[in-house]
């Protein structure tokens, strides 16, 4: 579409906009919404890489800000048409209490509803997460599944049970009349687990690996399916639903959408694989020497340490417990 001033009148908000999928989805709006006249981006960090946007046809905004204060997300949102709400404590590894997890994932969802309300923004995309679903506390296997697939959404950890509030609360705001008298569209979005340029949890495999020698020990039977999706898709899967939510209310409003782009199936240690065996790490099989009971006791014990040096320091290794539980139950959507 040509650049012209008159196409340019949109003005969107992406919230947690310097995060790893944040980012994506910035710069994603930045190259395919030719209607952007304004781009907020709201973060508790902001980072260095924005003022580099800031040359281009676009108004790109930066909001230093908390979406558990309702007044910095009310003012953030007043006067834009779309908000798209990635902002999220995305800890399953206990580095936050549960108490802040719920505090950022389901309060400041709510505010960023409430403001949408109150200011008159009628477009809410939500990036909910897989995890809504599953893997479930009883380690049921979720395979090849979609929206309609039954399964028993049972959780106890504070992340997943956090985004399952999130997720409800925006679906059941779609509807909502908002100041000015429409309504409020909302639609969410369960990627399963991202991978891509600035994947935290990849660098942290990448360095264990490193510090063992190149080497990283298999824990996870290769026959444990996990679904991964690549950010970038993800970041344009927000996009097109951004695009498509006003003139499809009807049939997107109020729903819900896994995000999945046919990336392998593999476990998640073989999936990572695929990036770190290029930079030089090999996955050594130690599943026979290694049986999952003393896996589980590892992971307790790294639990118990994380509890007793509390007081002293952060101590937060990729295994414990749940996290063993979720990498050993098969999840492909
Ligand atoms: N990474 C994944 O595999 C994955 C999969 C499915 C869903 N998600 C969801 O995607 C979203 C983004 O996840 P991510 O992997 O990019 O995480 P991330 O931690 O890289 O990004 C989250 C961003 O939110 C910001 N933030 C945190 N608390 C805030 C607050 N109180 N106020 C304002 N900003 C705040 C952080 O500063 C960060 O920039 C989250 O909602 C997460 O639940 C992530
Ligand atoms: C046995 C361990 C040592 O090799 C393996 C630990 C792997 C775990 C760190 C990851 C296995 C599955 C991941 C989660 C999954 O990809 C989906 C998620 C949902 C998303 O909303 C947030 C991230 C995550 C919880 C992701 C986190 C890391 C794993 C638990």
């Amino acid at each position: 579409m040509a650049d012209s001033a008159e196409t340019r009148k949109l003005v969107y908000l992406v919230t947690g906009g310097c995060g790893f999928l944040g980012e994506h989805v910035v710069r994603m709006l930045l190259q395919r919404e030719p209607r952007l006249y304004e781009l907020r981006v709201f973060d508790l960090h902001l980072g260095p890489w924005l003022e580099e946007l800031k040359t281009g046809p676009v108004q790109v905004t930066a909001i230093q800000g908390d979406v558990t204060q309702a007044h910095e997300v009310a003012a953030a949102v007043a006067g834009a048409h779309v908000v798209i709400h990635t902002a999220g404590l995305v800890d399953v590894f206990g580095r936050a209490s549960p108490e802040t997890i719920y505090e950022v994932n389901v309060q400041g969802t709510k505010n960023v509803i409430e403001a949408c309300v109150q200011t008159g923004t009628r477009f809410l995309v939500y990036t909910s997460s897989m995890e809504v679903v599953g893997p479930n506390i009883k380690g049921h296997p979720f395979y090849r599944g979609n929206e309609d697939t039954p399964y028993e959404a049972i959780h106890r950890h504070p992340y997943p049970c956090s985004k399952a509030q999130a997720e409800r609360l925006v679906l059941e705001a779609n509807g909502r009349k908002v100041h000015g008298g429409l309504s409020l569209v909302t639609c969410a979005l369960r990627p399963t687990g991202i991978y891509g340029e600035g994947h935290q949890i990849m660098r942290d495999f990448y360095h264990q690996g490193l510090r063992l020698g190149g080497r990283l020990f298999r824990a996870i039977p290769a026959s444990v399916e996990h679904s991964r999706v690549y950010v970038g898709n993800v970041a344009w899967m927000h996009v097109l639903v951004a695009q498509e939510l006003e003139q499809r209310a009807a049939l997107m409003g109020g729903q819900v959408y896994f995000c999945y782009d046919e990336s392998p199936y593999k476990s998640y240690e073989d999936f990572n694989m695929e990036f770190l065996g290029p930079c030089g790490l090999r996955l050594v099989d130690t599943r026979l020497l290694v049986p999952y009971w003393l896996l589980m006791l590892l992971a307790t014990l790294n639990a118990l340490l994380q509890w007793l040096l509390r007081p002293l320091l952060l101590y937060a290794p990729l295994l414990n417990p749940y996290t063993l539980a979720v990498a050993n139950t098969t999840f492909t959507v």
